[in-house]
């Protein structure tokens, strides 16, 4: 019988967690073969719902999870874990933006950075899902130097899931027809979501959608205003589809990447494409084995999309900067 993989969920009792929990623990995270073990963390106040969760997590009765923590304490919620998925934080409201939230937020990753470079285990590979998560992900990087850099990572593979859903439609098509889909950057709204690059059915993007003018300017904003647009009819954030793109992150990482393929995720940038070394930065990048990746080099990188890259770029330093006090 195969070790648990034992993964964190910070914030479990709340949207988003109530999506995640249950896929992982049905296996969806590595497959219908691998046990896996659950270690719940919120906030006192989130203690009591998050009972109510865990009772409903036992009237699965899945197979494949062998042991559920629960807990308020970090180093008990990040002891020995192989994945830590930080989603706990505070969602914005209709009219903020997600680094408005860097203030109440940004302090909730030094502690669990310090916590993960205590507790976990020494090849512990953390997403960070809570907003603004490439800037989180750094704070609790910068906080954890016995975790390899290359083990932390950020979510825009919601914003890569919606930028193909917007080119399918568009071109009539499936969404799985769309490949090649990076997002450069922020997951904001300066976030660059690269048609240029992209496509469908193994052609370019642009020679399936000849709308020049809807690719440079309504599909970019449709997916960088894509979050607030969900709060706006819903009233609240974004749960199920950012739980799914969560999983579908790490799956991504755990696997590798189909033959001329790439996806997106924020990591630790190595200075490609010239973009500042140590932002946490999304790129598009390659699976080559479970553990190990690497960023898709040598894409054209025409002038339009330079523009957008260096405005996200930017935007990522002021985030680094306005955090500086927090960074280890
Ligand atoms: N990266 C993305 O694509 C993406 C997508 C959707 C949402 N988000 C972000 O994910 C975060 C969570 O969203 P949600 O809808 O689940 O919010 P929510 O308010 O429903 O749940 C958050 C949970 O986190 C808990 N929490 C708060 N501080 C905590 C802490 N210090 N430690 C542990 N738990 C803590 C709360 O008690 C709550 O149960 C928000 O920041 C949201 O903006 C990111
Ligand atoms: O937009 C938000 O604030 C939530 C999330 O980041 C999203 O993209 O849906």
């Amino acid at each position: 019988m195969k070790k648990p993989i034992r993964v964190a969920v910070t914030g479990a009792a709340g949207q988003i967690g109530y999506s995640l929990l249950f896929r992982i623990a049905n296996g969806d995270l590595f497959g219908p073969d691998q046990p896996v073990a659950l270690n719940l963390i919120e906030i006192e106040p989130g203690l009591e719902p998050l009972k109510g969760v865990v009772m409903e997590l036992e009237d699965c009765a899945f197979p494949l999870l062998k042991d559920i923590v629960q807990t308020s304490d970090l180093d008990v919620g990040f002891k020995d874990v192989d994945w830590a998925l930080l989603v706990g934080s505070v969602p914005r409201k209709a009219g903020m933006e997600r680094k408005d939230l860097l203030d109440i937020n940004g302090k909730i990753f030094t502690g669990q950075g310090q916590a993960i470079d205590r507790n976990a285990s020494p090849n512990c590979r953390t997403l960070v899902v809570g907003n603004p998560c490439n800037t989180n992900c750094l704070i609790a990087m910068s906080q954890a130097k016995r975790i390899p850099k290359e083990n932390w990572f950020a979510m825009t593979r919601l914003d890569e899931n919606r930028a193909k859903s917007q080119l399918a439609d568009k071109a009539g098509v499936h969404n799985s027809d769309v490949t090649n889909l990076a997002i450069w950057g922020n997951h904001s709204a300066t976030q660059y979501p690269d048609f240029t690059n992209a496509k469908i059915n193994g052609a370019a993007v642009t020679d399936k959608i000849a709308d020049q003018e809807w690719l440079q300017g309504e599909f970019i904003s449709t997916v960088q205003q894509r979050g607030a647009a969900i709060i706006k009819a819903r009233g609240a954030s974004s749960a199920a589809s950012a739980a799914n793109a969560a999983i579908d992150t790490v799956r991504s990482l755990v696997t590798p990447t189909a033959e001329g393929d790439w996806h997106s995720v924020g990591v630790c940038s190595d200075g490609s494409y010239g973009i500042p070394e140590g932002l946490i930065y999304s790129f598009p990048i390659r699976t080559v084995e479970d553990g190990k990746w690497e960023v898709v080099q040598g894409l054209e990188i025409d002038a339009f999309s330079k523009g957008k890259i260096d405005a996200t770029t930017a935007e990522l330093e002021e985030e680094r900067d306005a955090v500086s006090g927090l960074l280890g």
